[in-house]
């Protein structure tokens, strides 16, 4: 029988709010085990956001060098070398990977490589290589994460496609990239690959790319893609699929039609990783979709166990898994930090970049508020006219009658970096003429908030 090894706390799954955890506490002289399945800093710097990212900037670069022209510089015999983008992705990869590891040995946290999976509640088994330990805490924090759903279309597991983590480190370019999904990282992936060299395609089953956003916004994306020569396929029901991804393969859909592509990309949302893993012996419940239920400081059912991140039902980013650890730490603390009514933008990195804080137009109609709605083209703005970046537009929901700010988006250059203006005057709760009349540096894209928010109509 295998001893148990004792901790003040355990963090099952390595993710962003968990590493933070673990190694805050450690640092502060606790006893902390992070058990991990082999990603040393999680899914985000290892499979997802850095790579991904790292993918994109190579692709732009390739984009830009085969349209110099228009800038008056004239390169010849433009080609991608996709090894080296591969090699390039996979040493920013291995450089935060080592930043993370010197992190956690320097906190003192006790690092327990292996599959995890509760056998009690409270204690985890740990395999790894045929060995076996065994773990119990008074404090348990889950972090587990998703991984890509494969949807049950038939012919589709035995056509082993790609999800993004194959797709992030191939060598050879698909020469016909078929995409399954046009969600986020649908849209990011097929433009990558489109401006690495691919033929792309895109096939969704809803009537319209990024459907939670509004209809302008939607048709602004779609646009993007396919002036670049993406073909985006919707409404797209019934599928099989025939071959197999890196040879040759085939998607049908119910209504006659088909698609052809040398390789297939699953992007077609996640499922999380809690099957299999004896959360049901520990007193863990999760909802129908596997998600663990928790409630707004993300306890479980279990007392003394929480759960972060994607796993719990969090928004699916990054900065949302990092607030998480923040939610944790404020419930250890007896405090009153939670998940409630929290602000989560996001940043869709296709080019020019679409990104969201608040609510849109949709919500407000929807949620029944009455709101005053500004817009400003991108081609007004003098920054995007010397950038020859003019696509896109700025878009601001306001309150009809007290100018609080509900909501901001932006589809064009450096749209991230301007929704976080935006951000910090909603989260100081700054009426919308603060940024009409604040000065704002000439000639910048957050110029363009004077502009925008000069646009938002008298109250009435
Ligand atoms: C392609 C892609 C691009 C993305 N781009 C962005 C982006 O640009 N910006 C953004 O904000 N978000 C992005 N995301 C989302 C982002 O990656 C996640 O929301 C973020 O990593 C938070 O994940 P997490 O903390 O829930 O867990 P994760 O980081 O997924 O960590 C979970 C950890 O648990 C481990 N684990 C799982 N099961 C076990 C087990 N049984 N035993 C031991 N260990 C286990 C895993 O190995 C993993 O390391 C992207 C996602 C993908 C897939
Ligand atoms: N820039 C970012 O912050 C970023 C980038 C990538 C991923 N992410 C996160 O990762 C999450 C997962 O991304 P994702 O793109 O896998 O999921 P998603 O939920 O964004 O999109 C999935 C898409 O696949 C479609 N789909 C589902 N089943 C299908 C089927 N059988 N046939 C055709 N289409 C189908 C859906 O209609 C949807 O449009 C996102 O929700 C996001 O939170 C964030």
């Amino acid at each position: 029988m295998t001893d148990i090894e004792t901790f003040d706390m355990i963090v099952f799954g390595g993710g962003k709010a968990g590493k933070t955890l673990a190694m805050e506490k450690a640092r502060a002289g606790r006893r902390v085990a992070v058990v991990e399945e082999g990603m040393i800093g999680g899914s985000c710097i290892n499979v997802a956001c850095i790579p991904s990212k790292t993918l994109i900037r190579s692709a732009e670069v390739a984009y830009e060098a085969r349209t110099t022209s228009a800038f008056g510089t004239i390169i010849e015999n433009v080609r991608t070398d996709l090894p080296a983008v591969r090699d390039r992705t996979a040493k920013v990869v291995a450089e935060m990977v080592a930043t993370n590891q010197a992190g956690f040995d320097a906190s003192g946290l006790h690092l327990v490589l292996g599959f995890g999976k509760f056998i009690a509640p409270k204690t985890i088994e740990v395999v790894a290589s045929g060995s076996i330990r065994r773990l119990s805490a008074p404090q348990i924090f889950i972090n587990l994460g998703t991984v890509a759903t494969i949807p049950e279309i038939p012919g589709l597991k035995e056509a082993q496609p790609l999800t993004h983590k194959e797709a992030l480190r191939l060598g050879d370019l698909p020469t016909r990239l078929l995409v399954l999904g046009g969600g986020y990282i649908g849209m990011e992936m097929s433009q990558a690959f489109r401006r690495l060299g691919a033929d792309v395609t895109i096939i969704e089953r809803g009537s319209r790319l990024a459907p939670r956003e509004d209809l302008d916004a939607s048709k602004g994306i779609t646009d993007v893609l396919q002036n670049e020569g993406i073909c985006v396929a919707l409404d797209c029901k019934d599928l099989t699929v025939q071959g197999t991804s890196g040879q040759r393969v085939v998607v049908k859909t119910g209504d006659g039609g088909e698609f052809e592509g040398s390789h297939l990309l699953v992007a077609a949302g996640r499922t999380p990783r809690t099957a299999g893993i004896g959360l049901d012996l520990a007193g863990i419940d999760v909802d129908e979709r596997g998600f663990i239920k928790v409630d707004d400081q993300l306890r479980t059912s279990a007392e003394g166990v929480w759960a972060m991140g994607e796993v719990a039902g969090s928004p699916m980013f990054t900065h949302a898994s990092l607030d998480d650890y923040r939610v944790v730490k404020s419930s250890l603390e007896e405090g009153f930090r939670s998940t409630d009514g929290r602000l989560v933008p996001y940043v869709v990195f296709i080019d020019p970049e679409f990104a969201r804080v608040g609510i849109n137009e949709e919500d407000a109609k929807r949620e029944g508020l009455e709101y005053r709605v500004a817009k400003l083209a991108m081609d007004v703005i003098p920054r995007a006219r010397t950038m020859s970046k003019r696509q896109g537009f700025m878009k601001a929901i306001v309150s009809a009658d007290t100018d609080e700010i509900f909501g901001f988006s932006m589809l064009g250059v450096n749209a991230g970096e301007v929704m976080s203006v935006v951000q910090m005057a909603m989260l100081g709760g700054l009426p919308y003429p603060v940024l009409r009349d604040a000065i704002l540096a000439h000639p910048t894209i957050s110029e363009g908030l004077g502009m925008l928010f000069a646009n938002v109509s008298a109250s009435s």
